[in-house]
């Protein structure tokens, strides 16, 4: 379990993160999301001991990070993908991190196995291994002393689509074992799939602390409906608008919907008599629902077109 009791951290001016109060729980993939520089970061790095909080706690089974007896153990984590010796190789570099926290050797080659790093690449060092083995090697040395809990900081960076959906069913069997899995990650379909319960920040503050399904649900249905009978199309929308919906007529034979759902939709059009060639439901994604429920709280938006944010 990971707690956080108001947590905050001010750099100067900002508010990184502001009074943040959340139940990490095991058993679950915990999914983090939130804008560029909403947090997530700091607050990771609250919950390691690495940026002290201008007030709160972040809490590790009942204790802060700097209080663990034996760290890796009760918890382990990945935060920077990137940081390995250059001249030292994966396996040195676990076998060092096993040494100093008194974990067998042969604990390394099984945590290498688990993240499929095989002993070739094993011995390459580091500032030859691309960004994905990176990660491997970062996922395997948070998994040296089999700890209870798990932080993992935008895991799938740099992973091809074989190594994403292998993440995908590691923290998925982590969870299964009981552990608590708490990953941040910018993929939104890759989040709906692993995470079971979704936090969400924006400008440090707790924007949603819920089941995935419904944070998902929360997003706005779009309704696309295309007719042979434009007239009958335009009452259809005239009525749909008197209901409260929101009517964009896409085309002269096509509106698209929001605001209620397709049933009722195809219900009304039966009732006017509108023939219908098309009705279907759109959006309810969680890049949808994240969008809309973080819409006030991004600190450089893009163009239309969704450029970087900062
Ligand atoms: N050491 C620091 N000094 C000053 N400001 C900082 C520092 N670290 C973070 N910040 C600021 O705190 C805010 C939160 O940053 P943080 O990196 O935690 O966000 P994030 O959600 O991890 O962002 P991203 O998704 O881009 O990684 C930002 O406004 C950032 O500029």
């Amino acid at each position: 379990m990971i707690t956080l009791r108001g947590l905050t951290k001010r750099f100067g001016s900002t508010v990184a993160v502001d009074a943040l109060t959340v139940d990490i729980a095991p058993g679950r993939v915990t999914g983090f999301l939130g804008p560029n520089g909403a947090g997530k970061s700091t607050t990771m790095r609250m919950v390691l001991g690495l940026d002290r909080p201008t007030a709160g706690q972040a809490l590790i089974g009942g204790r802060a990070y700097r209080e663990l007896r034996r760290p890796l153990h009760e918890m382990g984590a990945l935060l920077d993908a990137r940081a390995i010796h250059p001249s030292r190789s994966g396996r040195a570099h676990l076998r060092a991190m096993a040494q100093s926290n008194g974990i067998p050797l042969r604990r390394v080659d099984e945590v290498l196995d688990t993240v499929g790093l095989d002993a070739r690449a094993a011995g390459k060092p580091g500032r030859t291994l691309s960004l994905g083995m990176g990660q491997r090697l970062g996922i395997a040395g948070a998994l040296l002393g089999d700890p209870p809990v798990l932080m993992f900081d935008e895991p799938v960076n740099g992973l091809d689509p074989d190594g994403v959906r292998w993440v995908r069913q590691l923290m998925r069997s982590l969870a299964d074992q009981g552990r608590t899995v708490f990953v941040s990650s910018h993929l939104m379909s890759e989040m709906q799939l692993t995470a079971d319960q979704l936090v969400v920040i924006g400008r440090g503050r707790l924007l949603a602390d819920a089941p995935t399904a419904e944070v998902v649900a929360r997003g706005t249905v779009a309704v696309r409906v295309r007719s042979p009978q434009p007239d009958g199309l335009a009452t259809l929308a005239a009525r749909l608008t008197a209901t409260g919906a929101t009517v964009e007529a896409a085309d002269r034979d096509e509106l698209t919907v929001t605001g209620t759902s397709a049933d009722r939709v195809g219900d009304l059009a039966y009732e006017l008599g509108v023939r219908l060639h098309e009705l279907s439901a759109h959006g309810a994604s969680l890049e949808r629902a994240f969008m809309e429920l973080t819409a006030g709280s991004v600190e450089y938006a893009g163009g239309p077109t969704g450029g970087e944010r900062r």
